[in-house]
């Protein structure tokens, strides 16, 4: 198990560049198996989830060349399909949530797909339906293995069809969207996931040939064609790091500069750390927060009543940044309630908060409310472990405002998701070490 130590209390500054997106990526990555032809990508980050996928594509048989920091070739004109069914594939495919959207392309081009019941952060049930109800709405046959928790799909051709979501799956949508772009005729997926991310490979995909339109929207029509090529392509800016940089500067009153954030990509997030208080610069494609030193004040709703944080489906705030919310309301002036819908697990890291002082009441699993300090008293070091990628963050970042020198173990849990976090922090300041 991996630990950080951090001495918290001290202020930093300069700036900082955003990673590629992480989701993204993981999409991004399990679309170069839908072509025999070469696809370039860059800005790919180098953590641990997507190293973990790009060995995957490597041991099915993708030729992969690194172009540089970032960039790789992939070329997937020989897939082993055979290794799907080792112990292997049974055990890397489960290291990690993104490897579930190799099914849909395998299935699209080679007729079948199977994978592990796919791993990724302990936050809460995380079902799998609504990707195979998709892929069988497309004319695949399901079978799954209790015993292994394997997962199968197969079916000679797909055909297209109208299809409702039954939620608007990240994931699910993603590997649905893959299936459906090989299939025979059109396919209408409705209450699509629509992330930026998804915009993203939906663009990737028509540059390869793919015939979908409603980009953005939760309506997506797909006409299916015989095959697709190569391309080139260039991951977005991660707009979660983007968020937990912005908490960072506010929790340790820094003046920072997020570099080339993509601020039309950005949706919520601006918006609802302005409602907590904080100044938000837009210079050119960067963000600038000041120095917070009078701190940040929360503010009510129009009829004063107590403002509600809460995440939805995109366009609404991603669930991926409440836990840094959450943190980041700690130490403004006023009160919140934050409102994690989709987890039910993700908000017990709480009592590690309130352990170092945080006022916090957690009132059900899905919902704690922040009574912040105004600064008026400083959170306590501690030690911690870090339960999941966004609380282990959030952990970071009060161990960073916080006074004396915490410890933050299962540091692989931020590794999952963060590109050389303690270097690049410790670039504008910190002091954090990895021991
Ligand atoms: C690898 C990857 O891309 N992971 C992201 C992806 O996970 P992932 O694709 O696994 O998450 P889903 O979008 O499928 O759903 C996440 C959870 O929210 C619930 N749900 C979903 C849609 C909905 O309309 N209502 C609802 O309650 C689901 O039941 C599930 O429990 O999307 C999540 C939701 O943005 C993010 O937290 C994850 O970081
Ligand atoms: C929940 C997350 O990731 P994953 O879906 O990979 O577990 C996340 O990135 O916050």
């Amino acid at each position: 198990m991996g630990t950080f130590t951090i001495e918290g209390g001290h202020q930093l500054q300069g700036e900082i560049t955003p990673q590629g997106a992480k989701n993204e990526a993981l999409q991004i990555l399990c679309a170069v198996l839908l072509t025999p032809e070469e696809i370039t990508i860059h800005n790919i980050p180098d953590i641990v989830d997507v190293n973990k996928l790009i060995s995957l594509l490597e041991d099915l048989g993708v030729k992969i060349q690194k172009k540089g920091k970032g960039s790789y070739s992939f070329i997937a004109d020989d897939v082993n399909l055979e290794y799907m069914q080792s112990d292997e594939f049974k055990h890397d495919g489960r290291g990690l949530r993104g490897s579930i959207m190799l099914v849909g392309p395998l299935l699209a081009r080679f007729g079948v797909g199977y994978i592990p019941k796919p791993g990724g952060d302990k936050i809460g049930r995380r079902r799998l339906d609504t990707h195979f109800e998709g892929f069988i709405g497309l004319g695949a046959k399901f079978r799954y293995n209790k015993e292994e928790h394997f997962y199968g799909v197969e079916a000679k051709k797909l055909k297209g069809t109208y299809m409702l979501l039954d939620e608007a799956s990240v994931t699910g949508t993603a590997n649905i969207v893959m299936a459906a772009v090989l299939a025979e005729g059109k396919t209408t997926i409705y209450n699509a996931a629509c992330e930026p991310y998804l915009q993203q490979l939906c663009h990737m995909l028509n540059r390869m040939g793919a015939k979908i339109t409603g980009l953005g929207s939760n309506l997506l029509v797909i006409e299916g064609v015989d095959k697709l090529g190569g391309t080139e392509h260039t991951m977005l800016p991660d707009m979660i790091e983007i968020g937990s940089w912005i908490g960072l500067a506010a929790m340790t009153r820094s003046e920072l500069t997020i570099k080339n954030v993509s601020w039309e990509n950005l949706g919520q997030i601006p918006g609802v750390f302005r409602k907590l208080g904080i100044t938000l610069e837009r210079k050119g494609d960067d963000i600038v927060i000041p120095e917070h030193m009078d701190g940040y004040k929360i503010q009510n709703y129009i009829d004063g009543s107590i403002l509600t944080v809460s995440d939805a489906p995109w366009p609404g705030l991603t669930p991926d940044l409440l836990s840094i919310i959450l943190v980041v309301a700690t130490q403004a002036k006023g009160e919140v309630l934050i409102h994690q819908k989709m987890f039910e697990s993700r908000l017990f890291f709480v009592d590690k908060l309130i352990d170092m002082g945080a006022k916090i009441i957690l009132c059900d699993p899905h919902r704690a409310t922040v009574i912040g300090h105004d600064f008026k008293s400083t959170l306590k070091a501690t030690t911690m472990v870090s339960p999941d990628i966004r609380a282990g963050v959030s952990l970071l970042i009060a161990a960073l405002s916080a006074k004396g020198t915490s410890t933050i173990h299962n540091i692989e849990q931020i590794d999952r998701g963060y590109e050389d976090i303690d270097s690049r922090l410790r670039a504008i300041g910190a002091r954090i070490v990895r021991v």
